[in-house]
Order: C-alpha cells, then sequence, then structure tokens
C-alpha cells in the first residue's frame, strides 16, 4: 500500500505562470501585508526550572519483563465491536492484568484507584502541593476488531515478535500508551517518588465504540467533585517520519484539537409491488443519487481558515523553497496549497469536512420492490464549520424532498487549545518530547478522528492528543487496519517519555519566553 504524502514535486508542475499570476492578484489585493520568508523563528523557551528529574535506566532484565507485560496486555482481547457490543471476559480479565502487572501502583499511598462504570479505570495521584492544578493522562483499553485473514502477517492478539516489532492490535492504539503511562508510574514509585503536582489516569472501556459508558462516567465522577485540570493529555498525533514529503525530518504533530462528526442518516420510503411492474423510479435509485450527489459535491474548501494553518506554520520552516514560502504565508497561499492538499484522502482530512458514505442498505428480496433504502453518512467537521452548516449543505446538496435527512448523533468541532509559550501543557510535552528528541520539530496538530478527551472539556480548556509512537511510511494505514505493531525501543521511548513527563509536569510556572527574533 502506498503511503499517503503531500506530493511536493507536483507542486513544481504548477506553471510558474498560474502561481505568478495568483501571487500578484492577491498581493495587489492586501499590498499592505508584509511578505515572510518563516513565521517560526524564535518560538523557542528559554531558561527552564533547574530539576532534580530521576533519569530512567533501564537494565536488560527490566526489558524483558516490561516487554513481557506489554505483550499480555495485546493478548487480551478486549474488542469493542459496536456501541452495544463488547468482550467483557476481556475487560475483566484486564482488570485483573493491571493488578499483578503494576503491584506498586496499586497498593501506594499516594494513589487511589477506584472501577467506574465496572470496566474503566481511574486513577488518582496525590501531589504534595495541592496548589498546584493538577492534570489527567487518558488512554483507553477496548480495541477495535481484527481478523488474521485480512492479511496480518501474526495472529492480531499474539503479541508476535518480528524483526524488533510487537505485532497486534491494540499495540498503537492504544495499549502502548495506556501500558506506558502505567509502567512509567510504577517506576517512578519503586524509585520512591512522590510528585509534587497531583494528577489523575482515567482509562475508558469503550473508546472505539465513543466513550458513552467509560469516559462519560469517568467524567462525571470527576465533575461530582468538582475536579478542575491544567490540562488533558490523550491520544491522537503522533512523531510523522516521512510522511510528509518535502518536510525535512520527523516532527511531532501535538493535537490541539479534533474535529467535529455528524452520522447521518438518508432514507427513502415507496410502496412495496412486484418486480415485473416497477415503478419509474425506485427507493433505491432516488438513494443512490442523493448518495451521488453528495460524492460529487464535496463540503467547501476551508484550508487556512482552521487550526491546520498553525501545523503548516510551525512546519514551513522544515520545508525547501517554494514550499517554505509559500507555507509561511498562507494569508495569500492558502487557497493554493489547499487544492493540492485536497488530492490525497490523508491530506484532503485537514482542508475540509468529509463526507463518507459508510452504509446502504435497501431490499430484502430479488422480485420485490423495496420499500425502503437507507445510507448512513460519517461526516467528520473542518474546525472553521458547524455542525449546523454541515447540516444545512447536505439538505442543499440532496435538493430533493423525498430524501428525509436525519441526524443520528453529531457535534462541533472541539475548541483549539492552547500552543503559545504561555501554555503550560503544550509547553510541557514539547519540552519533554525535544528532552528525548532534540532534532525533532514540534508543531501544533488536528486530530482528524476522535479521542475520549473530547468528554472531558468542561473539565480543562487545554485538551492535547499526542504520544511519541513513530509513524514512518506505511503505518498511518496500519491504524486500525492490519499489521498494527510498534517496534520494542519505541514501547520503551513511550515509557520514558511518561516517565519525564510526570516529573517535567512538576514546576510551578513556565520559564519566561523569549523574544522572538525573525529575520527575512
Ligand atoms: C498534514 C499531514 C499530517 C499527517 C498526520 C498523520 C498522523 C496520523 C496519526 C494518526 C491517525 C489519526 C488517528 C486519530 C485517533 C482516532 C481515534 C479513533 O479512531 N476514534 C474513533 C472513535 C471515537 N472515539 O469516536 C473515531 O471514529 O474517530
Ligand atoms: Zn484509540
Ligand atoms: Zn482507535
Amino acid at each position: 500500500m502506498t503511503e499517503p504524502k503531500i506530493k511536493i514535486w507536483k507542486f513544481l508542475k504548477i506553471t510558474v505562470s498560474s502561481l505568478l499570476i495568483t501571487a500578484l492578484a492577491l498581493f495587489t489585493a492586501a499590498a499592505i501585508r508584509t511578505l515572510s520568508l518563516d513565521v517560526n523563528v524564535g518560538l523557542q523557551l528559554a531558561r527552564w526550572e533547574k530539576s532534580n528529574n530521576i533519569s530512567l535506566v533501564i537494565d536488560q532484565h527490566q526489558r524483558e519483563e516490561l516487554l513481557a507485560r506489554f505483550k499480555e496486555a495485546v493478548r487480551i482481547p478486549t474488542v469493542s465491536f459496536s456501541d452495544t457490543e463488547s468482550n467483557t471476559t476481556a475487560l475483566r480479565q484486564f482488570d485483573s492484568f493491571l493488578r499483578k502487572a503494576f503491584p506498586k501502583v496499586f497498593s501506594s499511598s499516594l494513589v487511589h484507584h477506584e472501577l467506574v462504570a465496572n470496566y474503566s479505570h481511574l486513577f488518582r495521584v496525590q501531589g504534595s502541593q495541592p496548589k498546584l492544578v493538577p492534570y489527567l493522562l487518558l488512554a483507553h483499553i477496548d480495541v477495535v476488531p481484527a481478523k488474521e485473514s485480512d492479511g496480518w502477517e501474526a495472529p492480531p492478539f499474539a503479541a508476535k515478535e518480528i524483526d524488533d516489532f510487537i505485532y497486534g492490535r491494540g499495540t498503537i492504539d492504544d495499549k502502548c500508551s495506556l501500558m506506558g503511562i502505567l509502567q512509567a508510574l510504577e517506576y517512578l514509585l519503586i524509585r520512591g517518588y512522590a510528585p509534587r503536582r497531583g494528577f489523575y489516569i482515567g482509562l475508558g472501556h469503550d473508546e472505539e465504540a465513543r466513550g458513552f459508558n467509560g469516559a462519560m462516567n469517568i467524567v462525571r465522577v470527576m465533575k461530582e467533585r468538582g475536579v478542575k485540570l491544567s490540562f488533558i493529555l490523550d491520544e491522537g498525533m503522533a512523531v510523522v517520519d516521512g510522511v510528509i514529503s518535502g518536510l525535512d525530518g520527523p516532527a511531532a504533530l501535538i493535537g490541539i484539537s479534533e474535529k467535529g462528526s455528524a452520522n447521518v442518516k438518508l432514507s427513502v420510503s415507496m410502496a412495496p409491488g412486484h418486480s415485473s411492474m416497477p415503478p419509474r423510479e425506485s427507493s433505491i435509485g432516488i438513494l443512490a443519487a442523493a448518495v451521488k450527489r453528495l460524492e460529487d459535491n464535496p463540503m467547501p474548501r476551508l484550508f487556512g481558515y482552521g487550526a491546520e494553518r498553525e501545523t503548516f506554520e510551525h512546519l514551513a520552516h522544515k520545508f525547501g523553497l517554494p514550499l517554505k514560502f509559500i507555507m509561511s504565508n498562507l494569508w495569500l497561499f492558502s487557497p493554493l496549497l489547499g487544492r493540492v492538499l485536497e488530492r490525497k484522502p490523508l491530506t484532503n482530512a485537514f482542508v475540509r469536512t468529509t463526507t463518507a458514505v459508510t452504509m446502504f442498505n435497501a431490499g430484502v428480496k430479488v422480485n420485490i420492490i423495496p420499500s425502503l433504502a437507507e445510507a448512513h453518512v460519517n461526516l467528520r467537521i473542518h474546525s472553521a464549520h458547524s455542525l449546523q452548516e454541515v447540516l444545512d449543505f447536505i439538505q442543499d446538496t440532496v435538493g430533493d424532498e423525498r430524501v428525509k435527512i436525519e441526524l443520528i448523533d453529531g457535534f462541533d468541532p472541539l475548541p483549539i487549545s492552547s500552543s503559545d509559550e504561555q501554555s503550560f501543557g503544550f509547553q510541557i510535552i514539547k519540552k519533554t518530547v525535544l528532552d528525548m528528541f532534540p532534532t525533532l520539530t514540534v508543531a501544533p496538530g488536528i486530530c482528524i478522528g476522535n479521542t475520549d478527551s473530547r468528554h472531558f472539556k468542561d473539565l480543562a480548556s487545554d485538551i492535547y492528543r499526542f504520544a511519541p509512537v513513530w509513524f514512518k511510511p506505511g503505518d498511518v494505514q496500519r491504524f486500525h487496519g492490519i499489521n498494527e505493531r510498534i517496534s520494542k525501543k519505541n514501547y520503551e521511548e513511550l515509557i520514558v517519555f511518561y516517565f519525564n513527563l510526570i516529573q517535567n509536569c512538576d514546576i510551578q510556572k513556565l520559564p519566561e519566553p523569549h523574544t522572538s527574533v525573525h529575520e527575512l
């Protein structure tokens, strides 16, 4: 399978003349604005409070043990099949496994643990300075289904090791984070660490079925207790290495928002009858035409109007010319870049509200005119769009009163979390990443899927979606796909990341920011 990429070289095929005409026209219209070569220079933190962080040294014996624990987690098939069907036996088994795997976490006087909605877990780790606002680390226990016959190189619940990778459903989504967080806490507690800033760990059991039981009940419990959080860190974005072609070196994309979502049902009802006397138009034909109109008329291009703009502005300095120039001046070039990005499904997701027809049902017998035809459309709403605008667009595009349009469920895009130099959560995550991987470029990103963290938006204004899982070309398709895997080294890096992050959160306040220096 080929990796969807921003085809940088296609840029070069865009004729110089059309580029110049566009640029000149817009340049004239916005003559008072200044062209820049780089908008990201100088966004660095200056001096961090001196810390006495414990560093994590893992010996060979511990390495074998931590990998054995991770493999055991992957082997428990905690599958969410649908909103109403999950493997509750596996969820119970996972609970027993966690207690056995992390004895210090479950016995420490600093940690309060409770089960929520039978299978989800909430941990509160007490801080020594109650004035420091706590934070929340989220991960989920459940996984999407997987069948070996779909083309897996190893059985999906065997946690088989191939060439230093562990293969299995949940290795990247999301048992690596779940196990990484608990393993980091276990190691910290063993080393006698007592945090200054308290924190929570939430492990939902039905994220893959939208978190209505797990995450939503954890939120309820926390709200009842009046908890307020400084920030939340959940799954979502990752380190991309070679996925965005033309980008010089790997980048850590920290999700500062996630797209909204809507599930819309389209249906056409007609009187059934004998197939020997068909009407001129059937319910299937009318519905198929409506669906085709939706596919032929994508939602408007909104590239540059949402939080995705920040991603490209932050990454601009790592591209060569002309992209560096284009991305540094999105006020002028975002329509042009949007047209290029929309050509591939992965990058199109950052340009607009996407429309995916996911189910189509009609007919019961070969010789009966079907009375009912139904289709389900799943939309992922761009951060500059609203649920209502999307519904209005569908109504106008379908344009046929015989097609009934029902909103099954939906929500607006999530608020955009802060990512400036005063942003505690963002800067702590960024520092932790850069301490481990100094050559990475760190940029804010948009999560195109949804996470449990969206249910927590009343508890914190800053929610980040990130884990330092390395995605190389071809890896994005492993997410919910076949041959999901993580390298042994990368899993260990996740443990170190959470180990350091928890300690970095103990600082009282962020260092004073640098004055930005912008040079052309
Ligand atoms: C400019 C190009 C940037 C390319 C970045 C690629 C990074 C891709 C990394 C991961 C893929 C996105 C996965 C997001 C997490 C989605 C979690 C999920 O599947 N959620 C479900 C269920 C739910 N909670 O609603 C969903 O349907 O969204
Ligand atoms: Zn997930
Ligand atoms: Zn998932």
